[in-house]
């Protein structure tokens, strides 16, 4: 390098004589430089070590301080010398705590891919290693902790894992994972926890699910969690809906379905302008024709410009994800698994039963062989249905059936308290139960294992957590894929495995595709002639079937 310079420079020569006096100036400067910096070494106690071992960061202090030092007085450089300090002390700060944020980056990664989390959205929060987190990176109140506990729940499944700390940090949320993997306590948990404790202040939380079984068993689990906290949880039933004076009762977490929430908006005027968090469970049948019209005026009713709006499904098509985006403000998608699947602990199997009446002639059979109960069976109308159970009800099975025809009866039991057996009492008195219908009571018969066989139309196939089913039997092919996903999510839950058998005719050869990708995706093996098939361009899968009637050949022989 000196080689090169002196190369550069030859032949330049520097007239000393001539410029005697600019370079006497030169040297004192230089001099006086000099005489500075050790003052201001000295001054902050920071001299140059003796052992000449000084740190490349010292030197470049050193040069900086020579810098800030030309021409001013001592006393600014000593302040600079602090200030480059704290401009030090700051530099290493920031730099350790991003080497941290670096390391929390990669253990959030860590901890997603072991439990397939998929995350897309800025600055998503890390997600929970176990519920004791919900105590130490949140404030969590010990009666949930407890709760949880006393449920059974020891670890966080991977959907609350990461949606629970989503929606904890205030931002909204797509979240789909598969049947029966507790999405319903990854949007209770946070809500129980943000509104702290019960008010009377008005509505605060708003869950709406499709069916009215489903939003009696989603107000049942948060009652459950909610165990040992004054909240105010209620159901929209009917009776609510029509007559409920909102304005007077207290009410923290409404859970409804759309239509009867709807009623009760315009009808009751219920004001939800304070909701702060508002669900849409199994959002996919939410966003479909027949609910759209009634999600908007919720959705616009609770004007809260700062309500959390969350999706939850196992089913979370594209096209429905594109709407809810137009009205959600940097929202975090959650997916856990592959989107759209079926829950690989569900064994799957397609059964040829040639016609109709062969299918009936198999379902026999297999009762017959082996009835592992309790067993559900999915048919493609309410006819259909009816018809199946009058089948079935005059074999030796305890079989039930659930359909949206079953009625409801209210109960209205009226008191004429006679004033002379209670004399302060002029008046009768009119004390009104709350709906009872036949779907609950059979809904009920099921759970508590009265019935073996419970024989239903979609109206139970989302969201319905019916404690170890461990067969689905598709009577009828359902309508699209994710029917079939939601269907046959009622057996495999909360980790135990399941099983699923479709029947399936010459009618049913267009949609059997459709059915068996989602049998490949999740690791069930498919004839691969099936695969062959081409695609249905139909959307839904509901083809003419004959009734569903014995003919003397097909009884079974006992
Ligand atoms: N952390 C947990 N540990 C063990 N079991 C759990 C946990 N969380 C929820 N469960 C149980 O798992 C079952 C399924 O939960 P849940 O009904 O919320 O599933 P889901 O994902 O909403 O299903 P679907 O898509 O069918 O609606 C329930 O019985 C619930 O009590």
């Amino acid at each position: 390098m000196e080689k090169a310079a002196s190369f550069l420079f030859s032949g330049i020569h520097f007239d000393r004589k001539k410029f005697a006096h600019d370079f006497d100036r030169f040297k004192e400067k230089k001099g006086s430089d000099n005489s500075l910096e050790k003052l201001s070494l000295v001054e902050t106690g920071r001299a140059e070590p003796e052992d000449g071992m000084m740190s490349r960061k010292k030197r470049k202090r050193k040069t900086k301080i020579s810098e800030t030092v030309e021409g001013f007085s001592v006393f600014k450089s000593s302040e600079s010398v602090v200030a480059t300090e704290q401009k030090d002390k700051a530099e290493n700060e920031f730099s350790r705590e991003k080497k941290e944020v670096n390391r929390q980056i990669e253990r959030d990664a860590l901890l997603r891919k072991k439990h397939g989390i998929h995350i897309s959205g800025l600055n998503v929060p890390s997600p929970l290693q176990n519920f004791a987190e919900l105590s130490s990176r949140y404030i969590c109140k010990s009666y949930l902790l407890r709760n949880l506990a006393e449920l059974g729940f020891k670890e966080p499944t991977p959907i609350q894992r990461q949606a629970i700390t989503v929606l904890l940090s205030g931002r909204e949320c797509f979240a789909c994972a598969p049947t029966g993997s507790g999405k319903t306590l990854a949007f209770l948990c946070p809500i129980l926890m943000k509104l702290k404790h019960g008010s009377k202040d008005g509505v605060r939380a708003v869950v709406l699910c499709p069916t009215r079984e489903l939003a009696a068993q989603t107000s049942r689990e948060c009652k459950k969690l909610a165990k040992g906290k004054k909240f105010y949880i209620k159901l929209m039933t009917k009776e609510l809906s029509r007559s409920a004076d909102f304005d007077k009762m207290p009410c923290d977490i409404l859970v409804s379905t759309p239509l009867r929430l709807q009623y009760a908006i315009r009808k009751r005027k219920l004001d939800l302008s304070r909701v702060e968090y508002l669900v849409l469970d199994e959002s996919d049948k939410l966003f479909e024709l027949g609910f759209v019209k009634q999600i908007d005026s919720v959705v616009k009713a609770c004007s809260n410009p700062l309500v959390v709006r969350s999706l939850f499904s196992a089913t979370l098509p594209d096209s429905v994800e594109e709407l809810a985006r137009t009205i959600m403000h940097d929202a975090v998608r959650v997916i856990v698994g592959r989107k759209n699947s079926a829950s690989e602990l569900i064994k799957q199997k397609l059964v040829f039963t040639g016609s109709e009446e062969g299918k009936l002639l198999a379902l026999r059979q297999s009762f017959a062989e082996s009835l592992n109960p309790p067993v559900l069976v999915f048919v493609q109308s309410k006819e259909r249905a009816k018809e199946l159970y009058k089948e079935l009800a005059f074999d030796n099975i305890r079989v039930d059936v659930i359909h949206a025809d079953l009625p409801q009866i209210q109960i209205i039991i009226v008191f004429h308290i006679c004033y002379l057996i209670f004399p302060t009492i002029e008046d009768g008195c009119t004390l009104t139960v709350p709906y009872i219908t036949q779907r609950d009571n059979t809904v009920d018969d099921f759970r508590a294992g009265k019935t073996w066989v419970l024989i239903a139309t979609d109206v139970i196939a989302r969201g319905m957590d019916f404690k170890g089913v461990n067969c689905v039997i598709n009577y009828d092919v359902p309508e699209s894929a994710a029917a079939y996903i939601h269907r046959i999510g009622r057996s495999g839950r909360a980790g135990r495995s399941g099983e699923a058998i479709t029947l399936y005719t010459e009618d049913d050869m267009a949609f059997l595709r459709n059915i068996a990708n989602v049998m490949a995706a999740s690791g069930c093996e498919v004839p691969s002639w099936i695969m062959d098939l081409p695609k249905l361009r139909r959307k839904k899968h509901r083809p003419q079937r004959d009734s569903i009637l014995t003919k003397p050949s097909n009884l079974v022989e006992e």
